[in-house]
C-alpha cells in the first residue's frame, strides 16, 4: 500500500464547506477528507490564471519548498491535485484565520502578543534560512492563527520570482526592503527588515511608510524614513528593537537570532510559544 501522502487525491475525496477567504490567484474553503474526517483547508487556483501570469514555475516551487518543511509556526501543504480547468492545495487549516482579521479588529496589539508573534516568526524565518528558503512575502495577510492563537506562516511565493510577482502584481509596498525596492539583488536580510515593519504595524496598527501615493511610500523606505507616534504608547524597548531592524545596509540588520534574544522579547514574548 502506497504511503498515505503520495496518495493521488480527487475533489471526490472531500466534502466542502464554507469559503475561507479569496486570495488574489482563487478562493480557500474548509473541507473535510471523507473518509478519515480530517479538516483542511482547501485552496482552489484556476489554471488559465497561473498560465495568464505565466507563475507556473512559482506555484511547482512553492510545493518542492513547502513539502520539505516542517515548522509549528509555518501553515503545513499536505499535497496537491488537479482536475481540467483548477489547482488544488490541501492545506492545514488555521482556524483562528488570519492575523490580519485581528490586527484590525482591535487596531494595535499588546506589546506581548506582537514580541509573541515577532518571536514565532523570527523563529520560522531562522528555520527557513537553515533551509536556504527565503520567504519575501511576510505581510499580515499571509500570516495566520491557529485555534490556540498560534502564528502560522502561510502563502507562498517563496521564490526569487515572487519578487516579479509582487511588482507586476502592484501589492503593496509597504513591507518591501530598501534593496528590493531599488531592484537589487538580495538575500536573507529581507526577512529581518521586514520583521521591522511587522513589529511596528503590530503595535501601531499602520506600517511605518505608509503614504497616500506608492511613490512616496518607496521615498519614505529609501530615507527610511521612520517616526513613533506619541499613541499608542510603545516601550523603548519595543521601539529599540524596531530601530535595529529599520536598517538601510542589509549587512547591520539584527540577525534573527538576536532578535529572540532582545530585551523586549525576552521580557514580553510568551515562553511557552
Ligand atoms: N483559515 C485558513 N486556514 C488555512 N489556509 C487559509 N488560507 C490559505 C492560505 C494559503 C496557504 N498557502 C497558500 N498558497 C498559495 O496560495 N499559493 C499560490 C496560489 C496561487 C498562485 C501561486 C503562485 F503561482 F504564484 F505561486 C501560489 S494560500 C485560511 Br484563510
Amino acid at each position: 500500500t502506497e504511503a498515505p501522502n503520495k496518495k493521488q487525491w480527487s475533489l471526490q475525496d472531500f466534502e466542502i464547506g464554507k469559503p475561507l477567504g479569496k486570495g488574489k490567484f482563487g478562493r480557500v474553503y474548509l473541507a473535510r477528507e471523507a473518509k478519515s474526517k480530517y479538516i483542511v483547508a482547501l485552496k482552489v487556483i484556476f489554471k488559465e490564471q497561473i498560465e495568464k501570469y505565466k507563475i507556473q514555475h512559482q506555484l511547482k516551487r512553492e510545493m518542492e519548498i513547502q513539502t520539505s518543511l516542517r515548522h509549528p509556526n509555518i501553515l503545513r501543504l499536505y499535497g496537491w491535485f488537479h482536475d481540467s480547468e483548477r489547482i488544488f492545495l490541501i492545506l492545514e487549516f488555521a482556524h483562528g484565520g488570519e492575523l490580519y482579521g485581528e490586527l484590525r479588529k482591535r487596531g494595535f496589539l499588546p506589546e506581548n502578543k506582537a514580541a509573541t508573534y515577532i518571536m514565532s516568526l523570527a523563529q520560522a524565518l531562522a528555520y527557513c534560512h537553515e533551509k536556504h528558503v527565503i520567504h519575501r512575502d511576510i505581510k499580515p495577510e499571509n500570516l495566520l492563527l491557529d485555534h490556540e492563537g498560534r502564528l502560522k506562516i502561510a502563502d507562498f511565493g517563496w521564490s526569487v520570482q515572487s519578487r516579479s510577482k509582487r511588482l507586476t502584481m502592484c501589492g503593496t509596498l509597504d513591507y518591501l526592503a530598501p534593496e528590493m525596492v531599488e531592484n537589487k539583488a538580495h538575500d536573507y536580510a529581507v526577512d529581518n527588515w521586514t520583521l521591522g515593519i511587522l513589529c511596528y504595524e503590530f503595535l501601531y496598527g499602520v506600517p511605518p511608510f505608509e503614504a497616500e501615493s506608492q511613490s512616496d511610500t518607496f521615498r519614505r523606505i529609501m530615507k527610511v524614513d521612520l517616526s513613533f507616534p506619541s499613541t499608542p504608547c510603545v516601550s523603548t524597548e519595543a521601539k529599540d528593537l524596531i530601530l535595529r531592524l529599520l536598517v538601510k545596509d542589509s549587512s547591520k540588520r539584527l540577525s534573527l537570532q538576536k532578535i529572540t534574544e532582545h530585551p523586549w522579547i525576552i521580557k514580553n514574548a510568551d515562553p511557552t510559544e
